[in-house]
């Protein structure tokens, strides 16, 4: 990549922009630039590491929600099974029973103060979703419904409903806002791609943290990709002939940034082994609409605060919430394809997902949005309102060469998803046949019907590829 773009990592030490940055919500502290205006900070995307924080996200809360903290640590040094594992023994069952009647007993510790801190939100929607998963997953497989007590219920709908998130684990839970430096003294002083480790993990396996590890790569590798749509957008605004030539460098680079991509994804398989993933990892994940019984979550006590509102959304985290991922198809116009309403996952639509742009339904990929720290959609929002799209610019200009750069962008963004539908088929059809999990799932956590649904994805990226007439 040119050195132009490059020249986030080279800034000085007391440049602005290297500064810690203010927290959002918070006044800023004396002596710390205020950055709030610049329109990548708006949005909370970094120019040094994108849609993951550019300093290590909150470790632990405030005293005074203390317990929250103890609570998700017993769970973790409990080394809690989940419930409807085979060969679950008595001491398991029991160990799990101590934990949840520990989590209903819990004070119903208010919100107010937390709200002054986007920071301290963020890690209380990261505790609390954790310790709600934990209660969850290991109830065992005979209860009929599924009852989140109001210590859990309470706090997270209002931390929810301040940061627009439902009350689920996230994508940034897991991901974005679940990690630490390896050491102290890390080899950059931003997250980068063998410098960090994560801090929450169900099952303490380095499979799991593998898993998360792999997408947060992705993420922090595609911090050029963001600086390449910068750098192309900017150019698009320009328009003229030599803008046009540097729009077509910058499309091959991304085409390559793309490729790394691809392999970053790939590589998870170093890491972290399919049957542990399937039958340790991602059952802890599911949400509401990936439980093989399709029980009904109750949140108990929601009627104490009459601002909340019943949840609706309850998917499990996905990658499916990764902005970054979204961003590049909103950048190269793919998103009219890949998030066509129809493009549900739901195995009614799955088979026959055709482009129908005037169906009222909600794709997946769109529903997922609701998902992503409300900065981030934001985001999103505003790279879909561009008035000039990169598509049109290519399909209207008639250069050869633009169009040929467009496709190769297109056609590494189709590779990518090729490599993830053989990812899906390793880690989770593979497995679901060997049948070590009670009902054999093939859901995704996000509650897709899996291979189906990423295979339709993909053929719809590959949509997006302009024909061009061979002169
Ligand atoms: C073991 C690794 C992985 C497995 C088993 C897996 C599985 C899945 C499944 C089943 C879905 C369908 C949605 C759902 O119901 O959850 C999905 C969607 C998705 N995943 Fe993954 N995934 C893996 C790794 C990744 C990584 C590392 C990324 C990149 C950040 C990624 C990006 C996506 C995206 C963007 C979608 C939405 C569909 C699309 O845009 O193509 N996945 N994944």
């Amino acid at each position: 990549m040119s050195t132009d773009l490059n020249f986030m990592h080279s800034l000085p030490p007391d440049h602005f922009l290297s500064l810690p940055r203010p927290d959002i919500n918070v006044e800023t502290s004396t002596g710390t630039v205020d950055t709030t205006t610049l329109a990548a900070h708006d949005f909370d995307v970094d120019t040094r590491s994108g849609f993951m924080p550019p300093e290590p996200p909150l470790a632990c809360l405030p005293s005074l929600w203390q317990p929250w903290e103890d609570a998700l640590q017993a769970a973790v040094d409990g080394k809690l099974q989940l419930g409807d594992k085979k060969d679950l023994s008595n001491e398991d069952c029991s160990r799990s029973e101590r934990w949840r009647a520990r989590i209903r007993e819990l004070p119903i510790i208010p919100t107010t103060e937390l709200k002054k801190s986007e920071l301290v939100l963020r890690r209380a929607h990261h505790v609390l979703s954790w310790v709600m998963h934990f209660y969850i997953r290991t109830l065992p497989p005979d209860t009929p419904d599924i009852r989140i007590p109001p210590p859990v219920t309470v706090p997270l709908l209002q931390v929810c409903s301040h940061l627009r998130l439902p009350p689920v684990l996230t994508y940034s839970d897991d991901v974005l806002y679940n990690w630490a430096f390896k050491s102290p003294a890390p080899t950059s002083p931003v997250p980068a791609l063998d410098n960090i480790r994560c801090l929450t993990l169900f099952t303490g396996t380095r499979d799991e943290e593998e898993f998360y590890l792999a997408s947060a790569r992705i993420e922090l590798r595609g911090v050029e990709a963001l600086s390449l749509m910068r750098a192309t957008m900017d150019e698009v605004f320009v328009g003229d002939a030599i803008a046009v030539r540097r729009i077509t460098s910058y499309l091959h680079t991304l085409a390559g940034v793309i490729e790394d991509l691809t392999k970053l994804l790939l590589a998870v398989r170093e890491g972290c082994d399919p049957q542990v993933f399937y039958n340790e990892i991602r059952p802890w994940f599911r949400g509401a609409d990936s439980d093989g019984q399709q029980r009904k979550w109750v949140f108990e006590g929601i009627e104490m605060d009459p601002e909340l509102k019943e949840p609706t959304e309850l998917s499990g985290p996905s990658a499916g919430q990764s902005a970054l991922i979204h961003s590049l198809d909103i950048f190269l116009g793919v998103d009219r394809y890949s998030h066509a309403s129809n493009v549900t996952g739901n195995s009614s639509t799955a088979a026959s997902e055709k482009v129908s742009i005037d169906k009222p339904s909600v794709s997946f990929l769109t529903r997922m949005q609701s998902y992503m720290p409300r900065h981030h959609r934001g985001f999103l929002r505003h790279l879909s309102a561009n008035p000039r799209p990169l598509r049109t610019l290519v399909e209207s200009a008639g250069d050869d060469e633009l169009t040929a750069a467009y496709n190769d962008a297109v056609s590494a963004l189709k590779v990518f998803r090729d490599a993830h539908v053989r990812i899906v088929a390793i880690y989770i059809v593979g497995p679901s046949r060997r049948g070590a999990r009670p009902d054999g799932e093939t859901k995704g956590t996000g509650g897709t019907d899996a291979i189906s649904f990423v295979k339709s994805v993909r053929d719809q990226t590959a949509g997006a590829i302009i024909n061009q007439i061979d002169s």
